[in-house]
């Protein structure tokens, strides 16, 4: 019998990959840039029968987990965007244009709340998807917070950046802060553009954050509207304990 702890979840996003057992989904998932991490993570768990995956990169980023999923005979379900599931209609025409993280992330999203929501995903990119009676209307796509520093260093000469990551919105006093905090606003400003664009469908809604990133709205958390989540491994959790355990 599958049981959750056979199955494990695995997010491929273009910076990192994110993996937990479907028994662990509710918490924060391990987090790498190197799949021997997952693969070593397999491999202690010697009891896995199926891994989901969601993958935003080319087919070849995946091929080596296909590979050492067959060699240890565990079954791979990779998910791609659908034009309907779980009660939630896609507004793509094409949705197989759609990344999956994005249609997991609705999917997740979909689960936490009954009302209409936005989805921010806070990664390398910041994808913000709008949902009303199960009816996505749309979305956006813009840089995520280093994309957007490596962008303005890239086209500049005298811009230089720091490590830092701003959790509120501040003022810089010399290049470096200007640069993290201006990158901060605009994240920022994404998310008020976001609340301003629902707000104006004159529907109660709930906001669901997720991404690398969220700690940079961790600052507004007494707002009761905001859920965080772990997007993309509990979308597929959701399609897991559908398809397996039900
Ligand atoms: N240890 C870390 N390594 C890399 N990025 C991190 C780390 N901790 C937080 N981040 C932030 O997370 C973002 C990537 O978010 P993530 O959701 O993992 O992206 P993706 O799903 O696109 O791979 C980066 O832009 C970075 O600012
Ligand atoms: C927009 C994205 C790059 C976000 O990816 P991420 O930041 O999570 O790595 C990804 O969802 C993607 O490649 N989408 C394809 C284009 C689309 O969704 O329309
Ligand atoms: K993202």
């Amino acid at each position: 019998m599958v049981t959750d702890k056979n199955i494990v979840l695995v997010d491929v996003g273009n910076t990192r990959f994110k993996y937990c057992l479907l028994s662990d989904a509710e918490n924060e998932p391990t987090a790498t840039e190197n799949l021997s991490d997952l693969l070593s993570f397999i491999d202690e768990q010697q009891n896995i029968s199926h891994l989901y995956l969601a993958s935003v990169r080319k087919a070849d980023a995946v091929e080596q987990i296909f590979a050492a999923c067959e060699q240890r005979n565990i079954a791979v379900e990779e998910k791609n965007t659908e034009r309907e599931a779980f009660g939630i209609k896609n507004s793509y025409e094409n949705e197989k244009k759609m990344g999956v993280d994005r249609w997991l992330a609705m999917v997740c999203a979909a689960e936490k709340t009954q009302k209409a929501f936005f989805v921010m995903d806070v990664g390398t990119a910041i994808t913000v998807d709008f949902v009303v009676n199960g009816q996505h209307l749309g979305g956006w796509i813009t840089p995520g917070f280093q994309v957007m520093k490596q962008a303005l260093l890239n086209s500049t000469k005298k811009v230089y950046a720091n490590d830092e990551i701003p959790t509120s919105l501040s003022l810089g006093n010399d290049t470096e802060e200007c640069v993290a905090t201006g990158c901060y606003a605009a994240v920022y400003g994404v998310y008020l553009s976001a609340v301003d664009y629902l707000s104006s469908k004159q529907t109660d809604f709930d906001i669901i954050l997720g991404g690398g990133d969220k700690k940079m709205f961790a600052f507004l958390e007494s707002d009761v509207r905001i859920r965080p989540a772990h997007l993309v491994v509990q979308g597929l959790a959701r399609y897991a304990r559908s398809e397996l355990l039900t």
